[in-house]
């Protein structure tokens, strides 16, 4: 049994049952099968039909993944399911450079004929419990709408922000790189970023592994992005002993009467040292007819607002939540990350869904590695340590906290936390601090 094929949840399946409707896998070798996923999965977005090179690509690089569907047998067209969702396991990067297994899920969409009767409920439970079955300790997605997953325990872990540009305005101030800036095209991208892509995101926590899709995607090559491509450029960024060190695939929009007016817009930008980020920025807002450049989904706290003439010609449109994080193993979830100070915090974790439900004691040793240790156990005596800083939380905000980049000071302040020891929540916020902002750069 792998992850793919690991049984569907009993629960989920006898609700929906009950419902006149049939939760169950589908066969990713079954083309026919999988396609009618496939376009139900982008009837479910308001997008168009599915071409049949796509349908390709994705029976190469998706099938991999766990591929659930329910079916309402009385439909005339009952081969279609009328629910999605896909999912697999992937390496999530942790603070300290470490990574955890996380249970990705995408792809969730109920039909409209068949919405708020709770399939999406069934699906995502089954998800979680699947994930827990597997020994996996947390779960995590991207998402359509910020108001969904809070009633299954997920909170937002990383934050992200849209930026623009006026290039007029922002003359580069930064260190001058020592290598070079060349084009690319993206086949060659498509080998050479690659590697480029994994040890940037080894640095920096929030950031997983892409798939062979998800990678082909980002860089225009498979999926919806594909027919686009051509209006894609890619350069690579070679430090000074000629090694690559970071990409940026950015397309240009030409402005209605101004030729020297152009924007341009950063589909990605991913860097592994100091220097090709500052290679890289400088090559953008230097472009020739640019007047913006606009660079969505970046961190929050980028180096470039400080690398600039005028941080006000840096302006972020949008700051939003990006990954959400579900801990499904409290113990595992906390002993896998590396801690910024050492100290011993005592949690009391409320889970309505169970997984994560009890209490438990962190002690973070001076290394900044973490024993988790249930606190009902006869040893602590159901008392946390007089030396313990002390918080009541739900498993959602522990989530939020997770990654170190939300406080926990903001979340007493917010009225989601309970100190239940004065000082608690900023003895935690020195411990879960994340030297390395907390950023996911792209969608899953
Ligand atoms: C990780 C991702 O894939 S994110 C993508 C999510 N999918 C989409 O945005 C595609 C378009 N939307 C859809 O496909 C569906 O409307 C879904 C998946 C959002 C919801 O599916 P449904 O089967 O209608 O949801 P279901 O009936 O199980 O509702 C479960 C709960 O969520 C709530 N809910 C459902 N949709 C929404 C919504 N859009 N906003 C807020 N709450 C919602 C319901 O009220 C219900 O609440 P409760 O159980 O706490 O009382």
């Amino acid at each position: 049994m792998t992850f793919a094929d690991a049984p569907i949840a009993a629960d989920s399946f006898g609700k929906l049952n009950a419902g006149g409707l049939r939760l169950g896998l589908v066969d990713t070798s079954d083309r026919d099968a999988f396609a009618a996923w496939i376009q139900a999965d982008s009837r479910g977005f308001h997008e168009g039909r599915v071409a049949e090179k796509q349908i390709d690509e994705q029976l190469q690089d998706v099938a991999y993944r766990r591929t659930t569907g329910v079916w309402d047998d009385s439909m005339t067209d009952a081969a279609t399911p009328v629910a999605t969702v896909s999912s697999w396991p992937t390496p999530l990067t942790l603070p300290g450079e470490t990574s955890v297994s996380a249970w990705a899920i995408s792809s969730v969409t109920v039909a409209p004929t068949h919405q708020r009767r709770g399939i999406a409920r069934a699906l995502l439970e089954a998800e979680l419990r699947t994930a827990h079955s597997l020994g996996i300790p947390l779960a995590i997605l991207t998402v359509s709408e910020a108001t969904i997953y809070s009633r299954f325990g997920f909170a937002p872990t990383t934050m992200t922000a849209d930026l623009e540009i006026d290039t007029r305005r922002a003359s580069w101030t930064g260190p001058a790189a020592s290598g070079r800036v060349q084009f690319i095209s993206l086949e060659q991208l498509q080998s050479v970023g690659r590697g480029v892509a994994e040890r940037a995101r080894r640095g920096v926590p929030g950031e997983i592994e892409l798939d062979d899709y998800l990678w082909g995607r980002l860089i225009g090559l498979l999926g919806d992005a594909k027919d686009e491509a051509k209006n894609l450029r890619a350069v690579i960024y070679h430090d000074a002993a000629g090694a690559p060190q970071g990409f940026a695939l950015y397309r240009l929009a030409s402005h209605a009467t101004d030729f020297a007016a152009h924007t341009a817009t950063v589909e990605h930008l991913c860097t592994v040292t100091d220097d090709a980020y500052a290679g890289l920025w400088r090559y953008l807002l230097e472009l020739p007819l640019v007047t913006t450049v606009s660079a969505p989904l970046r961190s929050v706290d980028e180096p470039l607002i400080w690398q600039v003439t005028d941080s006000r010609a840096v302006r972020t449109t949008h700051r939003r939540d990006h990954l959400w994080a579900r801990i499904l193993d409290v113990t595992a979830a906390l002993e896998a990350r590396r801690y910024s100070a050492p100290g011993r915090i005592a949690l009391d974790v409320t889970d309505r869904l169970g997984f994560a439900h009890g209490r438990v004691l962190i002690a973070v040793d001076a290394t900044g590695t973490a024993q988790v240790s249930p606190l009902d156990g006869l040893e602590h005596n159901g008392e946390a340590p007089a030396d313990a800083a002390s918080l009541a939380l739900t498993v959602n905000d522990l989530g939020a906290l997770y990654l170190g980049g939300v406080s926990a000071r903001t979340l007493v302040r917010a009225g989601r936390i309970t100190e239940l020891r004065p000082g608690s929540a900023d003895a935690v916020d020195a411990t879960f601090h994340s030297p390395a902002t907390p950023w996911l750069s792209s969608w899953f």
